[in-house]
């Protein structure tokens, strides 16, 4: 990836995280600083379908708009249809190897819970990995065990040229931890969702 700040404050989320309209969130949080964008409909409550779709599409026209890259979690098909910067998948999603083949010049996000993970990964196809949850989430439900700051820098020491951000628990508390340790960017869901004044969560982070 050639511009890793743009993973500096990268917000992922779906409308299931949101108590405000998503399209508020997403525009606030990106007056206040936010680079990246994922789109992470799953989970309970969340949308399926053309709902789905439209929210999308919706999300992706406020990035676009203000030069925040786009990313969709985990759906391929939605990925193809809304035309996004990029993808994030996981150890249980498609394979990287199938994504880069049919998208040679995508970005492509990949999750790491631990140094098996890492040596398995094909990194040299990736743009960026996402590493955790390095403190405790109560956000995502089938969450791997918090492998605090100690994974980032080690993924940091084995591969210090690939953008790394940290994922699980992150806040205005703790995000300088994630980014001494060696992180590019913090990724954050309800730290910022769920903030009352949106614009200065993520200032504060
Ligand atoms: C930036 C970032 N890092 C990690 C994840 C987690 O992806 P995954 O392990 O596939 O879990 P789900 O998000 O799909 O539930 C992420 N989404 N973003
Ligand atoms: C989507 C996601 N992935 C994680 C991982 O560890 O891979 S933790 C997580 C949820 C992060 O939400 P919050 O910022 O509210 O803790
Ligand atoms: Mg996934």
């Amino acid at each position: 990836m050639k511009y890793p700040e743009r993973l500096r404050k990268y917000l992922v989320m779906g409308s299931q995280d949101c108590l405000r309209d998503p399209s508020f969130i997403l525009e606030e949080a990106i007056r206040g600083g936010v680079t990246a964008f994922q789109f992470r409909e799953k989970g309970k409550g969340s949308l399926t379908g053309i709902d789905k779709y439209h929210l999308g599409r919706k999300l992706r026209d406020i990035c676009w708009k203000n030069e925040v890259l786009f990313f969709v979690n985990d759906d391929f098909d939605l990925f193809g249809d809304l035309d996004a910067d990029g993808i994030h998948l996981g150890q249980e999603d498609m394979h990287v190897e199938e994504v880069r083949r049919a998208f040679p010049s995508t970005l492509i996000g990949l999750s790491i819970s631990d140094e098996r993970e890492l040596e398995k990964a094909p990194v040299t196809l990736v743009d960026y990995l996402g590493v955790g949850p390095v403190f405790s989430t109560s956000t995502k439900e089938d969450a791997n065990p918090v492998v605090g700051t100690d994974l980032i820098a080690h993924v940091k020491a084995v591969h210090p040229h690939l953008p790394l951000v940290g994922i699980g628990g992150i806040n205005e508390e703790n995000a300088h931890e994630v980014l001494s340790a060696g992180a590019d960017g913090v990724a954050v869901v309800s730290a910022i969702t769920l903030a009352e004044n949106i614009r200065n969560a993520v200032k504060s982070l």
